[in-house]
Formats: structure tokens, sequence, C-alpha cells
């Protein structure tokens, strides 16, 4: 007899975690038992909780915990693998269930839920496998009243029936009643189904029920309730993978594989659903949102039917994210797919737009923005004209006449300026047009165009475009049908269609409004699944506010978002909110927040429910009186580090490289930070640039902007100091001069704060010298200074 293997999604995910050689001896245990799982060998026997549940042995310490889900006609079983164990850890309690809300086979393992849980909700597990010297335990009294037993149940607003209806798995609603600390809870979580973690956690987030209904039971719940006794049907709904040369080789490469592999269910329905229009998810640094926009773009592939074209775009901010987006995509496709996806950062796309619509040798020589502030500063100074500010007219021209196409004066004397800080008359409007005019004529006979202009022209040339493929629609319509030969030959009209059926966007915070609207006019309107977009506003660092219906990109009913960090651990994610809203108490719930985050659109976007179920050490905050003292404190901390991470767990040498890296504030500091660890620390380094690490050194140092989207398994922060964090030179005098400008240059420095400390995934530091950065988490800053 043979029997057909596979794994339930959260073994698998546990596989990741265990010893070498468990894992080795697992797979010897799978082979066996596919050819027979009646192998004497292998003592397979029912646990008495629940008759469903089999334990087998998969070496002298580990147990395999399964349940038969079929038998073929040829007489194959099908068997499930629903847990991987110690022998200590197999309690006779152990049940499977079907899920009413997903309808899903799920397992409870109460075996990591702490004793005064288990005790309060009045459960005793008993081991399958008792050690044959144990003493007979004597039975443990329940202890007197003490502080625990009075402590209010976290969840004491919630009953049964809200629980139930939630979706948390039938075995842990009274636990989770009982449990009175997030220490309990993280206890109990640890071993539940992923939409019962999902549910507590956010509910004790400070959620509301609807919310939780509706962000999180919603999405994964099916359209009619389950039979909860129909165990093949459940089963046939259930993730599971067939244990073959592909998971083994997944599991092998261990956790850095688990994204290719598993996505989260509402990463999940994100990714498959089929949208009418454009749709959006948002969600916190770390919750998956570049695997959900990866994963959405290899569905989309996966659909298209076969063909050399490539009908979709994948875009990002900056190249180097790009770069990481082509790398990661190419190793979740097949190269045909790939071949089907234009893959290019956006500037460069309108680039291209540029190019093609450019007779060759008029092309303009792109500029950063600085080079037109000079232009803008000398322009002033020739005209002696000291009504305006270089840098208001700048941004005055870049937000309100670029960033809504404002294409004349009267236009412009009827434009929105909301968030500008002071007000125009129309005579004051009048004379910033004329400025303005000035001097984007002399950037014209210089020859240059910031990048924020070629951004507007290539969404112009786009628009147009679109324009006339609607026109073209609507005519063949009028006459039938009929081919427009004699109308296409005269306009060059014949092969014009949308360049894209669909875009995926990530890192769509930071786009500019002339980016949204050359996106717009690149896909067609009418086609479902047209754009897809991935960002979180906490993270925009640049200066681009947009608000995407007013762009023609409508997502209301279609916007999504995840909340469950996979980067980040608990404890460094409790600091990184303190940075982005003061506000955050210190048990992480985020209720009310005081410092305001849009949704790209006109509502606001919030982190309520943004939560990690990873833990690693606290984040370590170290105050300095120098920065050359300082230094020398991250070199040897740096030292420390790249120590422990030159040895695997057991004890092989690896390579560091490329796993820890160090952030400043600026360029200057960037080269200093170097510089000393190059010569004076013997710690090699690669600069983090627009392109990525430029060279092979071990520690990567870059700047806060050059870590957007990126990810390192330690992190320094140094130079975390205030007037440096924020450049207090730079932006104190728009507190008195334009309060509106000051507050979003403090957001923003506050967002790279937040991005910075985001991208650590399992250790921490943040150091200063002399008055640590306002921003940084109050309390800690207190406990190492005083
Ligand atoms: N379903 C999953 N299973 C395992 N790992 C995952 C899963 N989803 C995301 N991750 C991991 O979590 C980390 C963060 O994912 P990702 O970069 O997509 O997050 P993000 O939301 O785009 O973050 P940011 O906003 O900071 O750029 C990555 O290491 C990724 O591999």
């Amino acid at each position: 007899m043979t029997a057909r293997l596979s794994l339930y999604r959260k073994a698998e995910q546990e596989l990741y975690k265990l010893d070498r050689s468990v894992k080795s001896d697992f797979y010897n245990f799978c082979h066996h038992f596919r050819e027979n799982p009646e192998l004497h060998g292998l003592r397979r026997k029912k646990l008495k909780g629940d008759s469903r549940i089999w334990s087998a042995r998969v070496s002298q310490d580990y147990r395999a915990l399964l349940a038969r889900t079929g038998v073929d006609a040829d007489g194959t079983e099908s068997w499930l693998v629903i847990a991987v164990r110690h022998r200590k850890d197999v309690y006779e309690e152990l049940q499977v269930a079907v899920n009413r809300v997903t309808g899903e086979i799920e397992f409870v393992d109460l075996a990591v839920v702490g004793d005064s849980a288990l005790r309060r909700a009045g459960i005793r597990l008993t081991p399958a496998e008792p050690e044959p010297q144990a003493q007979p335990v004597e039975p443990v009294p329940e202890p007197a009243a003490g502080p625990e037993s009075v402590e209010a149940p976290l969840l004491a607003a919630y009953d049964v029936a809200e629980l139930r209806a939630l979706g948390v798995a039938e075995q842990l609603i009274d636990l989770a009643l009982a449990v009175t600390t997030s220490t309990e809870l993280d206890q109990l979580v640890e071993g539940a189904p992923l939409l019962s973690k999902d549910v507590l956690y956010g509910l004790a987030a400070g959620m509301s029920a609807d919310e939780v209904r509706k962000e999180i039971t919603a999405p994964v719940e099916l359209e009619q309730e389950p039979d909860l006794d129909d165990f093949a049907a459940a089963l046939s709904r259930t993730k599971v993978t067939t244990v073959d040369d592909a998971v083994r080789a997944a599991i092998e490469e261990g956790d850095f594989r688990a994204w290719k592999v598993f996505l989260h269910p509402t990463q999940e329905r994100i990714v498959h659903r089929r949208y009418t229009g454009p749709a959006r998810v948002s969600g916190g640094p770390g919750t998956g949102k570049t695997i959900v926009a990866l994963h959405r773009v290899k569905h989309l592939a996966e659909q298209l039917p076969p063909g050399h074209n490539k009908p979709i775009l994948l875009t990002t901010f900056t190249k180097n994210l790009t770069t990481d987006l082509r790398l990661r995509l190419a190793s979740l496709v097949e190269p045909e797919l790939l071949a089907r996806v234009d893959i290019a950062h956006i500037d460069q796309l309108a680039a291209r737009v540029l190019g093609e619509n450019t007779a060759p040798g008029r092309g303009r020589q792109r500029v950063y923005d600085q080079v037109a502030l000079n232009e803008m500063r000398q322009l002033l100074a020739e005209l002696d004209d000291r009504r305006f500010e270089a840098e208001f007219l700048v941004e005055e021209w870049e937000q309100v006449i670029l960033g809504q196409s404002v294409p004349t004066r009267s236009d412009y004397f009827k434009a929105r300026r909301a968030g500008r800080g002071r007000a125009l008359t129309r005579p004051e409007r009048a004379h910033v047009w004329k400025l303005i005019e000035q001097f984007t004529a002399r950037l014209d006979k210089m020859g240059v165009e910031t990048w924020g202009q070629a951004a507007e022209r290539a969404a112009r040339f786009e628009i147009e475009r679109a324009a006339k493929i609607r026109d073209r629609r609507a005519y063949k319509e009028e006459v039938g049908g009929k081919d427009l030969i004699h109308r296409d030959n005269s306009s060059g009209m014949r092969y014009l269609g949308y360049r894209y059926q669909h875009i995926v966007v990530d890192e769509a915070q930071d786009l500019r409004p002339a980016h949204w609207k050359m996106l717009r006019a690149m896909a067609d309107p009418d086609l479902t699944d047209d754009l897809f977009i991935a960002g979180d506003t906490h993270q925009r660092i640049y200066d681009h506010q947009v608000a995407l219906g007013a762009l023609g990109i409508q997502i209301r009913g279609r916007s999504s978002r995840l909340t469950l960090s996979y980067r980040t651990t608990k404890e460094i994610l409790a600091e990184a909110l303190r940075v982005v809203d003061p506000k955050t108490p210190k048990n992480l719930m985020v209720k009310d927040e005081k410092v305001v985050y849009d949704d790209l659109d006109d509502g606001i976007d919030t982190l309520a429910g943004y939560r990690s179920v990873l833990h690693g050490p606290q984040p370590v905050f170290v105050p300095y009186d120098t920065w050359e003292h300082e230094l020398a404190g991250l070199a040897a901390t740096l030292h420390t580090w790249r120590q422990e991470l030159s040895t695997d767990e057991g004890g092989a040498p690896v390579d560091p490289s490329g796993r820890i890296a160090v952030c400043v504030a600026d360029r200057d500091m960037v080269s200093q930070t170097m510089y000393y660890l190059e010569t004076k620390a013997g710690i090699t380094c690669a600069e983090l640039t627009k392109e990525g690490p430029k060279g092979d050194g071990e520690v990567h140092v870059g700047t806060m902007h050059r870590f957007k989207g990126l990810e390192y398994q330690r992190l320094a922060i140094v130079g975390a100091s205030d007037g440096i964090i924020p450049r207090t030179a730079t932006i104190e005098r728009y507190r008195t001069e334009d309060s509106a400008r000051y507050e979003r240059e403090q957001r923003k420095a506050r967002s790279l704060l937040f991005v910075a400390t985001t991208r650590a995934r399992d250790a921490l530091l943040i150091s200063w010298h002399g008055t640590p950065s306002p921003y940084l988490p109050a309390g800690r800053v207190a406990a190492v200074t005083s």
C-alpha cells in the first residue's frame, strides 16, 4: 500500500525552524511513509482526544502528527502532516476541526499555551508519551486569588459568540477570553491557526469587532457556511503542499524562501481577487506589500494568453528597488512569464515616453531640483525681486502648477492651493506666475528640465495618446466596427492601443501626481485589474502628496490593508511606532493617532492593528558626547555583530556580508562613517547608492532615503541627534514663516526615521551624540541618559 503525503501550511513553516538533522529525519520518514504507511517502524497510533489524529515516529525524539484524508480507488491513501513535534510536546488532547468561517481544516496547538491561561480555562494536557522516569504529577493546587487572577481579561469586552463569529477556533475561545496579559496572548496565538491569530491580535491591538470583521474575517469568509463534519470537503479548501522535492528544497533554503511558497490568507485574497477598477493595498512596513505586488504580477501573468509582448508593467519609485523587484520576480516566476513583464522605475518610464515624442537631438537634460532652485535664486537676484523666496516659488511651481498641470495664468488664478501654508491674493498670484514663466523659460534655454517637469510632460503625451485611442474607438463604434483603413493610415494610428493591460505599482506613496496621470493613461480604464497599487503613506519621504480620486484613479471600495509584519520584531515595531506616533502607548495599541496620514485619497490611513508575532532583543539606545566617540562605539558593535553572524546555528561558517547596515542622515555622514570604519576599524563598507550597494564591502552604509524598501538582519542608526533629525538648520525658519510647511517637513523627517527603524529584522541600535533627536521614544532616551 502506498500513500500520498501533504503538509499542512503551518507544519511546513515550523519545519523551517527545526534543526537540519530533524529535517533530514523527517524526509526519511516521508519516504518510508509514502511507501507503506503501515510500516511497523513508524509506530503509528491514534491519539485519544481526536480519533482522526495519529502520531508516528520520525526519530527517537520527534513525532509527526497526521490525519488520514481519503483513499483513492486504487487504494492509495492520502495523509496530511499537521505538525512535527518533539515527543514531549505531543499530548492526547490534540484536535483538528473545520473552521466555520474559512471552512478549512485547523489544528490548534495547546502545548505552547502558558500554564496559567490553561488553568484559568480549566484545561489539563496529558502527554501522549509520558517520560518513563517521571514521577506521577501531583495535581497543581489552585493558587489563592492573587494579583494574576484579579486582573481583568484582555478581551473582557467580547464574548464567546462574537469570537466564534469572527472565526476564532472553537478550542481557543474560552482560553482567549481568559487571558489577562499580552504575554499570555502571545503564547496562546503561537499555536493558533492564522485566522484566530489575526482576529485575537487585531482585537487586542484596539481594533473594534466591526473593523476585525471587515478587514480580517470577511476577506477569508466562505460564501456558504461549511459543513463542520465534512472533513474531505474541508481538506480541499485547506492550503497544503504535497511532499516532493520542491518542498524539500524550499525547506532546506530556510525561511528566506517562505514568501514564495506561502501567502498569508489576507495576502492571498488580495493577490487573487478580480478588481473591477484600480485597487490599492496598504499596510505598515514589512507587512508584505511588495510580496503581494510580486505575487499579483505572477497571478496576472498566468492569466495572459500566450504572446511575445509585455502587457504587464511593474513599477516603483527608485532604481535600486526596481533591480530588487526584478531579482525577486525572476525567482518567483518562470522565464516565459517574466518575459511578459516590463519592469521599470517611474522616472525611466517618463523618460521613455519623452524619448518617443522627441526628435533626435532635441531632448533636454534632466536635472535635480537643487539645480532648479539655484536657477530661481539667480533669477530673483538678477531681478532684485524679494517678494517671494526662491524655495517658496519652486515649491509653488512643483506642487500647484506642475502638480495639477495648471496650463494657463487664468487657470492658476483658480487653482487649489490646499496645504501650501500662506494664501495668495490675485495680484500676488499674477506676480508668482510671471516669475515662474521667466524661470521655466530660463531652464528651457539651458536645455534642462527637472524630473518633475519631465513627469508632467510625459503625462501630457500619454493623456493625448489615450485620448486618441478613445477617439478611435468611438469612431469605430460609430461606423459599426468597420476597419478604419483610411482614417488610420492618415493619422498613423493603426497600431495605437493602451500600452499595458495591467499595471502594478510598489512604493506608491512617493509618486508625483504627474506620475499617476501618466500611469492612468497607460492602461485601459475600461478593463478590469488595470491598476494595482501598493504603498504606505506613513513611509512617504518625498513631498509628493496626491489624491488619487482627483487624478482619475478611483480606488474607493477596492482598498485592503495588511496588518501583520513579517519583518520586524515586536520589540522594534513598538519603538518604530512611537516615532510616527509619539502617542503610541507602550502596549502597542494604536488608538488615538495624533499625527495624521492620508490614504492616497481624501481619507485617513492608520496603522491600527499593525503588529508582529516575531520576538527579538529590545532595540538598544546609546548616547555619546561626541561624533568621534559614537563612531568608535559603532565600530565595536559592528565587530560583535559580524562575529555573531559569521556562523550559523550549527556552527558552520557563513558570510555575514550584506546582512548588517548603518543608516545616517546625510551624505557627509555616510563618507565620515565609511572612512572611520574602513581606516580605523578594519570593517569594509559598501555605500548604498541609487543603484544599490556599490562594491562588495561587508557592511552597507547609506542615508535614510536609500533604505526605502530594503531590509537587514541588523541595523545601526547613528547620528540620531537633535539638529540632524530633523535638519533644524533647514526647517526651523518655517516654524514661524509657514507653519503648514513646517508640519510637512516634520512629518517627512519622522517618516524617514520610521522607514529607517523598520528596516531591521532582528536587532536595532540607535545612537546619537549631544542632544537626542526629538523623534526618538522619550522613555527609552530618558532611561539611558538619566
Ligand atoms: N507570506 C509571507 N511568508 C513569509 N514571509 C513573508 C510573507 N510576506 C512577507 N514576508 C517577508 O516579510 C518581509 C517584508 O515583506 P515586504 O518587503 O513585501 O514588505 P512591505 O510591506 O513591502 O515592506 P515596506 O513597506 O517596509 O517596504 C520580507 O522579508 C518578506 O519576504
